[in-house]
């Protein structure tokens, strides 16, 4: 690669380089190595049955076209059926799905999913907001546009649950 960019691979600044790549993979990509259920420690909590939010968790993906980063906030809502889960999972979950190679309408699904199969709650919503360097930095060169994905499952496909959702997570 470093060759094929026109570069010299022996010099010095670059000969580490090649190994210094493979070993940052092993955060960028470590999603690779983590199953969603190992994360989604539940438990029961029958008296909990409103909506729970954890909004703006920050996340660094990694663009399946161009190997380009994407990056910004997602947020997760769900409605338990009494189970719920400890509130850094969400988080958790955004990790094992953002370190692998994506695109952004497929992260938002595979969280909301995942969620549906491994907690079993009444409904979910994902909205994700992100920065993509493959449209920034090169190819249309937009540095300001925001893409805005989201996956709505279950109960949140009402237009009320919708949007008590989206009053929080706009709140500040
Ligand atoms: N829907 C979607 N598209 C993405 C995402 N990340 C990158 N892309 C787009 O993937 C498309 C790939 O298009 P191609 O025409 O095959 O590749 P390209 O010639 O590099 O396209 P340009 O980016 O327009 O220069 C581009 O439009 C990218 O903007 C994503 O997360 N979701
Ligand atoms: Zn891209």
């Amino acid at each position: 690669m470093l060759a094929y960019i026109g570069d010299n691979p022996n010099r010095e600044g670059l000969q580490e380089t090649p190994h210094r790549i493979v070993k940052s993979w092993e955060k960028i990509f470590g999603g690779y190595k983590q199953k969603p259920e190992s994360v989604l420690k539940t438990f029961v909590e029958g008296s909990c049955d409103e909506m729970v939010i954890l909004k703006d968790i920050e996340f660094y993906s990694t663009c399946e076209h161009h190997f380009q980063p994407f990056f910004g906030t997602i947020s997760i809502g769900y409605l338990p059926n009494k189970r719920v889960l400890g509130v850094s999972k969400l988080a958790r979950l955004v990790e094992v799905f953002s370190r692998r190679l994506q695109i952004q309408e497929k992260l938002s699904a595979d969280i909301a999913d995942s969620l549906m199969q491994h907690l079993n709650p009444l409904g979910v919503m994902v909205v994700c907001k992100a920065r993509h360097m493959c449209v920034c930095s090169r190819g249309v060169e937009k540095h300001n546009a925001v893409m805005i994905t989201s996956a709505i499952r279950g109960v949140f496909k009402k237009p009320e649950v919708r949007g008590e959702f989206l009053d929080f997570i706009q709140a500040n």
